[in-house]
């Protein structure tokens, strides 16, 4: 918090956010902080988006002549600081009540899909914040969400009634990625208090959205930015362990094995003398039984800046089957406690069909760990890709029941869901597990 209050000093020397009126520059010191309309709009600007989806052909052909303004390597770049890309914006959900609606769940409390939208709209600013070049206006890069690293969320109900602050900036850089971290903040009783804290990984593209692209180094000023900046290495070492250990590539642990195997004998029917005959123990639920399905039509109303579907829209619906799928396993409100490893594995085309399914793969306690997997299918060719895996721990009001998976790839899921819960929950409250 003390490095957020500093930043927000040091902010008032910051060109590109102070000239576009952004955040802390012209507009804060008038008392007012952009909003989500402002920080579009901005986006929008940055890349040249059309408005008409007719047009959109012709702008993507003008894009392509921004190809000469890419470095060609990331040394002749200038470098930033931290403070360089750090924003501040407002959803003024209690100083504007117009725009409550949009947020609002039928408990009357914020719907998180909206939130995971702005956060990704927020993250996509702040790193064309630190790439700005004082020279022009528009940008040649196209800057991509990767992945949602991880999603604390510190309280369960966020207020549709009382003004949300987020603020963020790149916290961390490789040669064409970088880390952004943001904070979720709630008016109550006059002060700010922490909702959410996130950690986005934007990768920079090619005008065209091709090839990777480098971005400015980020040099760390000071002790606390240089601790953050370890931390953005130490992120990203410990994400190629997490996926070198995949249980897609790698069997699991002995511990884990012991796990499956267990659940495996607790499944059998004593009575018979056989593998095959399966019975579900009390208090318990087939996997299978836990899913739950929809379909999007990926209409252009859905698009990003970049004419392909805007990665929080994605999230948005990914959520909302996450979240309904609890809702039917627990019986009860489900409140979501973390987000984690969201990885956009490719874009998806304007006019696909996308494919969500979501099961319950782990429980413990009153905790819930969803999976959401979609795909999109080119409703012509009818050809099938995987765009992303979504991971969702919710909280129920109750114990719930235990999730047994039946087959050898349920089995991995639940233990890819009890490593997902681990990481976030488990690491969170204290391996001892005051889960
Ligand atoms: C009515 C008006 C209408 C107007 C129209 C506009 C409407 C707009 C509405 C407002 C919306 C505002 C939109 C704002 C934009 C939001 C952004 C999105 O939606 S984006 C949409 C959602 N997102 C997408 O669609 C993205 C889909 N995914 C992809 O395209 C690719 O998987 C990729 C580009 C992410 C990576 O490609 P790949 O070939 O694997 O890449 P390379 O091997 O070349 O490595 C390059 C660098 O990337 C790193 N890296 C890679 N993966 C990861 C990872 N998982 N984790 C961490 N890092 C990762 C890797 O380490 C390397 O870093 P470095 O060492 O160089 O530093």
């Amino acid at each position: 918090m003390r490095l957020l209050l500093r930043l927000r000093v040091a902010c008032h020397t910051t060109l590109f956010i102070s000239r576009s009126l952004m955040t802390t520059g012209a507009s804060h010191s008038k008392g007012r902080l952009p909003d989500m309309t402002e920080v579009r709009d901005r986006l929008r600007a940055i890349v040249g988006a059309s408005t008409n989806w007719s047009d959109h052909v012709q702008v993507m052909e003008e894009r392509k002549s921004l190809q000469s303004l890419l470095a060609s390597k990331q040394e002749v770049l200038p470098p930033r600081k931290m403070k360089d890309s750090y924003i501040e914006v407002m959803l003024p959900l209690g100083s504007q009540p117009q725009i409550r609606e949009k947020y609002l769940n039928v408990y009357n409390n914020v719907r998180f899909g909206r939130i995971l939208e702005d956060l990704d709209s927020l993250g996509v600013l702040i790193c064309y914040t630190h790439t700005k070049s004082e020279l022009r206006q528009t940008s040649p890069l196209s800057i991509v969400t990767a992945l949602v690293d991880k999603i604390d969320l510190r309280k369960h109900l966020i207020y549709p009634d009382s003004d949300i602050k987020i603020t963020g900036h790149v916290s961390w850089v490789g040669k064409t990625s970088m880390e952004v971290k943001m904070h979720m903040l709630q008016l109550h009783d006059g002060a700010f208090s922490p909702v959410l804290d996130a950690t986005f990984v934007m990768v920079a593209r090619d005008p065209e959205n091709k090839r990777p692209a480098f971005v400015n180094p980020l040099i760390p000023d000071g002790p606390e930015e240089e601790n953050l900046f370890k931390q953005g290495e130490l992120n990203k070492t410990r994400r190629v362990d997490f996926s070198t250990a995949s249980l897609l590539k790698t069997a699991p642990t002995a511990d884990e094995r012991q796990v499956v195997h267990d659940m495996f004998l607790n499944t059998l029917d004593q009575r018979t003398v056989s593998f095959r005959s399966r019975i579900l123990p009390p208090n318990s639920v087939w996997m299978e039984d836990t899913k739950l399905k929809g379909l999007e039509i990926c209409h252009p109303q859905e698009r990003n800046i970049f004419n392909r579907i805007f990665g929080g829209f994605l999230m948005r619906k990914a959520y909302e089957l996450g979240w309904a799928t609890a809702c039917s396993f627990g019986g009860s409100r489900p409140y979501v406690v973390a987000v984690d490893d969201i990885m956009f594995q490719r874009p998806v085309e304007i006019g696909s069909l996308l494919f969500l399914s979501a099961q319950v793969c782990y429980t413990e306690s009153k905790y819930i760990q969803v999976r959401v997997h979609s795909e999109v299918s080119d409703p012509i060719t009818r050809e099938h890709h995987t765009t992303n895996i979504f991971h969702f721990t919710f909280m129920s009001d109750k114990e719930v029941l235990h999730i047994v998976p039946q087959t050898y790839g349920e089995s991995m899921l639940y233990l890819d869901g009890k490593r997902h819960f681990d990481a976030t929950v488990k690491s969170r409250n204290g391996q001892n597990g005051s889960v």
